[in-house]
């Protein structure tokens, strides 16, 4: 066998091969073994083309890698001598492999074998700070962010908007992920498709869940629905991270069987798996075994048999050899020692085997393709090659149904309106009852500053502090679907804030409408609306700072850290504790930052500026004031500002949601 591969290998160097596959289980020996391989060498001749001519084959992706080693960080220690300089462990060590089209690999290993890692890698979905060295090659072109739209994965925990139903969800997914082209109708008939293959056409008006809050969906269901998500775009090549764990053995079957299909129908398809039956170990073509980070075999499935049998490893007749596998390759507690010179031992042998030789060769030849392409820059065999890569639809289209989808969200979460409006009204009341007897004298006058204050202080808390979940709650999801290629950040994003605005009027309009009449405040329509207005653009502007909070920080303890101490310099510098002028030029300036500051001015400018009978009660010789016109002096307001105040509170909310994007682009970069 080995010298047939020496013989092919050396073909390769003059002549043109392209390596095709049936989809066949059949077992030859090699892990391109020479029935799928299309002809009877194994290979198929393109004669006349030399490498510089190579085209992509119109369907299928070859994907190869080639001493691929992953290094992820770990934690710095400050008493070891490598202080400050951040260290990091090797999963995988120099790994190489090759897939072709019409293939079902199952990636198997004992838990920590580096089979996610390995994925990942493959995919162009390895997480920030995590290097990656070696070469990685898809249909001969270096992998690269194409990837995320190129295939399909499906991860091992699955993120969902609970509060869709399973049809919105899929018809969401199909709107975005689909290539853009693709009529309503197609979308419609793909998604009612995958329903029914995967047995959720009972559950598609299910709101999808969450777990361990309002379970709707099974576990089961749940799977099955994040295999539908990932095929949607029926990709050339998917990966698939224990997608049957959780399945009963019925949906196990039926989800490696559709696998199985897709194989046949040409597409690449690799999937970890975890203690399979031998019913559903037996669909797998190929197998690909990883222990410590090496590879410990890649053929087809009967080869490993024979591989571990060579080595003095035989599966007993009773056992299921997916087991067998793993346990061979497990570091056993009580027996590492062993068990780790077992596994560099099969590794060892696995190098230098005539199952690696093969697997080079295709690497070889892909390597070979690769570099013949960069010299001819064969740009016309990569708009081949891409025009298989679905077409995102548009940022508008995109930013659309992110919109539709946050407001769907936010609409069907009770906690998130219901009550929040039941406890605006119940403050409102309270506060209307506390100020009604305010009347127009000196005592008055700070009565009234005090409530417009609480107008404030009600419009922003609520809003400052309601959104801070909004980004550490989605982050993950977000994540996920901004690395798959899905959508932009920035519509995201935008999304996410257009969403916001209608609660944070709906709110200050019921607060307004409550609690303005119940205390004594200028009764004319005037005052009333743009009291209203301020206190609409004061909680919007509230929510933009809590948001951009939410989006630059990790988690809710690190938020409240930075959070609360800045809003305490912007509520002193609002202008109802301190008299303005009178704060230190050296904090003083941050009272520019508080719409505390602006909302007030703007509602006392509002209230007082047409004012002009303010009884004096005060026995004689005691200043009093007698016009609206003192009381904004007072407070060292100036009433010519009203229009500053609207443009300052517009300028905040943009400068916070800008500094809330920036901070969730730059997260979403490292991740
Ligand atoms: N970002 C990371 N930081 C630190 N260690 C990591 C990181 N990613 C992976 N590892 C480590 O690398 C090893 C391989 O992890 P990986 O998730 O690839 O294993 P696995 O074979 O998929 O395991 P399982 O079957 O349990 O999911 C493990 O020891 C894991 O702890």
């Amino acid at each position: 066998m080995g010298l047939e591969q020496e013989e092919r290998a050396s073909l390769l160097g003059s002549q043109q091969y392209v390596f095709q596959s049936s989809g066949s289980d059949t077992y030859s020996g090699d892990f391109f073994d020479e029935e799928e391989a299309g002809d009877s060498s194994g290979l198929v001749k393109q004669s006349g083309l030399g490498y510089g001519t190579w085209r992509a084959p119109d369907e299928g992706i070859t994907l190869t890698w080639r001493d691929l080693s992953v290094y992820v960080p770990q934690k710095r220690s400050w008493f070891r001598s490598d202080a400050g300089h951040r260290p990091f462990k090797r999963v995988l060590n120099n790994v190489s492999g090759a897939v072709r089209p019409g293939s079902l690999v199952a990636l198997m290993g004992s838990s920590g074998a580096g089979k996610s890692t390995l994925m990942n890698a493959l995919a162009h979905r390895t997480p920030g700070g995590v290097i990656v060295d070696g070469e990685i090659l898809v249909n001969s072109r270096r992998a690269n962010r194409a990837m995320a739209s190129l295939a399909g994965y499906v991860h091992q925990d699955d993120l969902f908007v609970g509060s869709l139903t399973v049809k919105e969800h899929l018809m969401f997914m199909a709107r975005l992920r689909m290539d853009r082209r693709r009529t309503q109708k197609q979308r419609m008939a793909r998604v009612l498709e995958l329903m029914k293959e995967l047995g959720l056409l009972k559950a598609q008006n299910t709101r999808i869940g969450t777990p361990g809050q309002d379970k709707s969906l099974s576990g089961g269901e749940r799977k099955r629905l994040a295999f539908a998500t990932e095929i949607l775009t029926d990709p050339p090549l998917l990966f698939c991270d224990e997608p049957t764990t959780g399945l009963d053995s019925y949906n196990a079957r039926k989800l490696v069987r559709m696998m199985k299909d897709m194989a046949a129908r040409g597409k690449t398809i690799l999937c970890t798996i975890h203690q399979p039956s031998s019913e559903v170990f037996a669909m797998f073509d190929k197998l690909l075994l990883l222990a410590e980070g090496r590879v410990a075999y890649m053929g087809s499935s009967s080869g490993a048999l024979e591989f571990l049998d060579s080595l003095g490893h035989k599966c007993p007749s009773t056992f299921n050899p997916a087991d067998y596998y793993i346990h061979t390759l497990a570091v056993l507690p009580g027996h590492e020692h062993r068990s780790r010179e077992r596994i560099k031992r099969i590794c060892d042998n696995f190098a230098v085997s005539a199952y690696s030789k093969d697997i080079d060769i295709t690497i070889q030849y892909q390597d070979n393709m690769c570099i013949s392409q960069s010299d001819s820059g064969a740009s016309s065999q990569e708009d081949h090659f891409f025009r298989s890569i679905p077409q995102k639809p548009n940022w508008l289209v995109q930013f659309w149904w992110l919109t539709w989808r946050s407001l769907v969200d936010s609409y069907r979460n009770p906690a998130i309106h219901s009550i929040r409006i039941m406890q605006k009204i119940l403050i409102a009341f309270l506060v209307g009852v506390c100020y009604t007897n305010v009347t127009l004298n000196q005592a008055g006058i700070q009565d009234i500053e005090g409530v417009l204050f609480i107008f404030i202080t009600e419009n922003t808390f609520p809003s400052l502090y309601g959104v801070l979940n909004i980004f550490p709650q989605e982050l993950p999801l977000f994540l996920r679907e901004y690395k798959n290629g899905i959508y932009r950040a920035d519509t995201y994003y935008l999304s996410k804030m257009v969403a916001l605005i209608p609660g944070f009027i709906v709110d200050p309009v019921v607060f307004c409408i409550i609690c303005y009449w119940m205390v004594g405040l200028q009764r004319h329509a005037y005052h009333f609306f743009m009291t209203i207005l301020i206190t609409i653009f004061t909680a919007n502007t509230a929510s933009a700072c809590g948001s951009m909070f939410s989006a630059m920080f990790e988690s809710i303890p690190y938020i409240m850290l930075f959070l609360i101490p800045f809003d305490v310099v912007l509520l002193i510098s609002g202008g109802l504790f301190i008299n303005l002028s009178s704060m230190p030029w050296y904090i003083g300036w941050v009272k520019y930052l508080s719409w505390f500051m602006y909302s007030n001015e703007a509602l006392t400018v509002t209230q007082w500026s047409d004012v002009t009978n303010i009884t004096c009660e005060m026995p004689p010789g005691v200043p009093c004031i007698s016009n609206g016109q003192q009381v904004i002096k007072e407070y060292a307001f100036n009433a010519s500002h009203l229009h500053y105040d609207f443009g300052l509170l517009t300028l905040l909310y943009i400068g916070f949601h800008l500094l809330g994007f920036l901070g969730l682009y730059l997260r979403a970069r490292k991740k």
